[in-house]
């Protein structure tokens, strides 16, 4: 796996860093690595998720999945951490059966899903970290009962993936579901090398080995300084470039088996750094399609993004049929893999050409050990990106407001017109 920055540098860019900073910043990214090798060492809160590719074991997370399978589907009820690393995982590598992820409470999706999928072909993993989240339980009580309603044994059919209390592990308890524990002190973001994000991956029958040695690999290339670690060069660049006003960190994978890793990349930027007023805004795009998009604005646009394109060095190969038309011969003859990767170069050259900062990171293939690669290095650079900024990269306070408010409405306790210093009208009569 390969990181570089070379298209984010000063002389490429206004913003851009330049090389005397990042000298500088480098005596910087030496103590911040340091205080992640204790941090690791001590098994601390957050620090701990990158011990994950050492300390995760295939063992239980298969045997959970084999106690409910056979089955043609697999349905992860889970929201944020809890479903966007499964998501990526099996979304990047092509494994055997159908999975599907219910992560949001939008009824007429469920309703939806619910007709088109046989429940009787279909195991559910229901994961919570805090067992709490309101979105998750609601979503496996309604799966549930339709469960229930068409027959079938829903406890035959259910594991459990959560901490080690809270009302799903109570739940869990209850019923002697199968159940599988989110690793102390791994925030959900940082969890997709654990069960929670293993347990998708398992039942596709993809090696999950392959897939934590990847992790490996990445662990293996942190060094103390961001001229020889990947990860601390990708953390360090974005928090220089944040800081020179690349406030929109725009994540471009070229292959659409990568979409479901640039929204994982979302939830991990921003819930992780996005603190004390500051914080990169992830911005979602797809390479060589939102060049077709996005790629006007990014150009021409305020100079405040910086682009990530990623790309798999091996791909496979789809020819392009000879033509006799003049106009496009240049295509015939040629293949997919090509026009995608010239795609790619002349992307990022043309960030480059008008200013705008780009990183480029590119991993062998696109099979386990790659995803865990990639998965692996990006979490170690937000660590990095974390450290430097002075944030607590850890927790998500921010988010709880919501939720307790969205509790209190839901139990009749508040109306919006008697929440704190809201005065939107809510109830019967604003319909
Ligand atoms: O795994 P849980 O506890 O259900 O939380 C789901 C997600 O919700 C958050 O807590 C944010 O609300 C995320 O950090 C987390 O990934």
């Amino acid at each position: 796996m390969e990181v570089t920055i070379e298209s984010a540098l000063a002389e490429h860019s206004p913003i851009g860093v330049p090389r005397a900073d990042l000298e500088e910043l480098d005596a910087a990214v030496r103590s911040a690595a340091e205080r992640i090798a204790t941090g690791r060492e001590q098994d601390e809160h957050g620090y701990a998720a990158l011990n994950l590719p050492d300390e995760t074991d295939p063992e239980p997370i298969e045997a959970a999945v084999e106690s409910v399978t056979p089955a043609e589907n697999w349905l992860t009820i889970g929201i944020g951490g809890s479903a966007l690393g499964a998501a990526t995982i099996t979304e990047a590598l092509d494994g055997d059966g159908a999975t599907y992820s219910l992560d949001n409470v939008d009824p007429a999706a469920i309703e939806a899903l619910l007709a088109d999928i046989d429940l009787s072909e279909t195991a559910m993993n229901v994961v919570s970290r805090s067992g709490r989240t309101a979105e998750t339980l609601a979503n496996f009580l309604v799966v549930r009962e339709a469960m229930e309603t068409a027959g079938v044994e829903w406890t035959e059919r259910t594991v459990v993936t959560t901490g080690e209390s809270g009302p799903l592990a109570t739940l869990a308890d209850r019923h002697d579901l199968p159940t599988l524990t989110v690793p102390e002190g791994v925030p959900g973001r940082f969890s997709a090398l654990s069960a929670v994000g293993l347990a998708a991956a398992a039942f596709q029958g993809l090696d999950l080995e392959a897939i934590l040695a990847g992790g490996r690999q990445a662990e293996a290339s942190l060094a103390d300084s961001l001229f020889e670690s990947p990860a601390y060069a990708y953390g360090a660049t974005m928090y220089a470039l944040e800081a020179r006003g690349a406030n929109v960190a725009a994540m471009m994978p070229y292959a659409e088996s990568l979409e479901a890793f640039a929204e994982w990349f979302a939830q991990l930027w921003a819930e992780s750094l996005g603190k004390d007023g500051r914080g990169q805004t992830p911005a979602r795009a797809l390479g060589a399609t939102d060049q077709h998009s996005q790629l006007q604005l990014y150009r021409a646009g305020p100079k405040d993004k910086v682009v990530t394109l990623v790309r798999p060095r091996e791909r496979p190969s789809v020819p392009i049929p000879e033509t006799d038309q003049d106009a496009i011969d240049y295509l015939g003859g040629s293949d997919l893999r090509a026009l995608i990767d010239a795609e790619f170069d002349a992307t990022e050259a043309s960030l480059r050409k008008a200013g705008v900062p780009a990183i480029r990171i590119e991993i062998d293939a696109l099979d386990p050990a790659g995803i865990g690669e990639l998965l692996y290095t990006m979490e170690a650079a937000c660590i990095m990106a974390g450290e430097l900024a002075g944030v607590d990269t850890f927790t998500q306070p921010a988010v709880e407001w919501g939720k307790d408010t969205a509790r209190a409405l839901l139990r009749g306790e508040q109306t919006l017109e008697t929440v704190d210093g809201l005065s939107v009208r809510t109830g019967p009569e604003s319909q």
